[in-house]
């Protein structure tokens, strides 16, 4: 059997632990480099005591030097780290980087978003989002353009609940695109494990709900409309506005996304069934989406620990809107999981090697 040997950078926080977790468990894949920050020197089991047989491995400098010789790199650090860092890796490297630095086509969205230096975007890691059309109709996936890819960008995890619930009505003209919106209910470990990126303290965010990022001023924005834009067949995202609005929610893992839009009259001319069968049709034979039956609605409980996505649609008919739902595990399929996944298929392996759609509920 083909073993890889991986380095993983930014081993120490949530991202990075999930993605040695995934690999832990995945037959071609093993560790041989942990790269930290402020951790450097510390045994591995320090900071992830769920994963003891990599509990050995004394985290190193994230650094070329360091990362460079293994055969497959993951870069789970800061969005900004990652950028000039990734140009001075081994070229025959297999490199995924968890972070945002190379999802966005657009310099312009860059600026207006993150700003700093734009580097160019990399092959898209997840293998589900419509790109086209091929013959007779079919789609075509960004699951084409992984294999042999040596540079991938993750992409964020709320964008992959949003458009992984999304994207069938847009590549069959079945909502307004400039009426969409997307409320969000995100768990603490989307944050980091320092909650850093919603500005609360755990005694605040605790027992608590509220809203971050709002006023069109999250950075997902702009790589939602990308993929949406992609899927509806749209040359760029002018045509599309999204009102989004995450919510920080008491629980560790998951995202649930409540995604909407007004519908057109192609759509309001469907039965609810026929709605139904658009989104059963889009994901058939995408082993890890999976459509729930009609009148069952997504639970982050129920995906939690797993790479897949749940996902509903419903027609509001009083109010001209579709209602799409999906819910995913943030770090599983919102950030590692889609990873491997993507790697997989980079590498020739089977697309499910290492993953798991079940989960692990209550
Ligand atoms: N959490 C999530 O759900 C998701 C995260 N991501 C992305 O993954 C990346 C990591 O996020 P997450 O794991 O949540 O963050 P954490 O804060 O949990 O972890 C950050 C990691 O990066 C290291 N690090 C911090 N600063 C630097 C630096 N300047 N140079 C090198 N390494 C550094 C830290 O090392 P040390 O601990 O040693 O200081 C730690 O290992 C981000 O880009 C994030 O956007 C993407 C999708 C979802
Ligand atoms: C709760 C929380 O703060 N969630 C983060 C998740 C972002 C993330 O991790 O994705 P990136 O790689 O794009 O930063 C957020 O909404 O910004």
């Amino acid at each position: 059997m083909t073993k890889y040997t991986v380095a993983v950078a930014g081993a120490t926080g949530y991202a990075g632990g999930e993605a040695l977790r995934i690999l832990a468990m995945h037959p071609n894949f093993e560790v041989t480099c942990v790269a930290g920050h402020s951790s450097v020197g510390d045994r591995l089991g320090a900071h992830m005591p769920h994963i003891p047989q990599y509990a050995d491995l004394i985290v190193e400098d994230t650094s070329a030097d360091v990362l460079n010789g293994h055969d497959v790199i993951i870069l789970a650090l800061p969005h900004g780290a990652s950028g000039a860092l990734a140009a001075r890796l081994d070229p025959n490297a297999v490199v995924v980087d968890l972070g945002a630095d190379h999802r966005l086509e657009s310099k312009q969205a860059w600026d207006d978003y993150y700003g700093g230096d734009f580097y160019e975007a990399w092959t898209y890691g997840m293998p589900e989002l419509i790109v086209g059309r091929g013959q007779l109709g079919s789609y075509t996936r960004q699951r084409e353009s992984l294999p042999g890819a040596t540079r991938i960008a993750g992409p964020g995890c709320n964008v992959t609940a949003v458009t992984l619930a999304m994207q069938p009505a847009l590549a069959e003209g079945m909502v307004k695109p400039k009426t969409l919106t997307a409320d969000l209910a995100v768990g603490y470990s989307g944050a980091g494990k320092n909650l850093k990126r919603t500005n609360l303290l755990a005694a605040e965010a605790f027992g608590s709900a509220t809203p971050y990022g709002v006023g069109g001023t999250h950075r997902h924005i702009p790589e939602i409309l990308q993929n949406l834009a992609h899927a509806g067949g749209f040359a760029d995202t002018d045509a599309l506005r999204l009102a989004f609005t995450p919510m920080l929610v008491p629980m560790a893992r998951g995202i649930l996304a409540v995604v909407s839009g007004e519908m057109t009259d192609h759509a309001a001319a469907l039965s609810d069934d026929e709605i139904h069968r658009i989104w059963a049709d889009a994901y058939a034979r995408q082993e890890f989406i999976s459509v729930l039956p009609s009148g069952t609605l997504p639970a982050t409980a129920n995906v939690v620990g797993s790479n897949a996505a749940h996902v509903q649609v419903v027609a509001d008919r009083r109010a001209g809107r579709l209602i799409a739902f999906a819910a995913i595990d943030n770090l599983n399929r919102g950030t590692a999981g889609q990873a491997v996944q993507s790697l997989n298929i980079a590498l020739g392996l089977p697309e499910d090697a290492g993953l798991t759609k079940i989960g692990v509920a209550p």
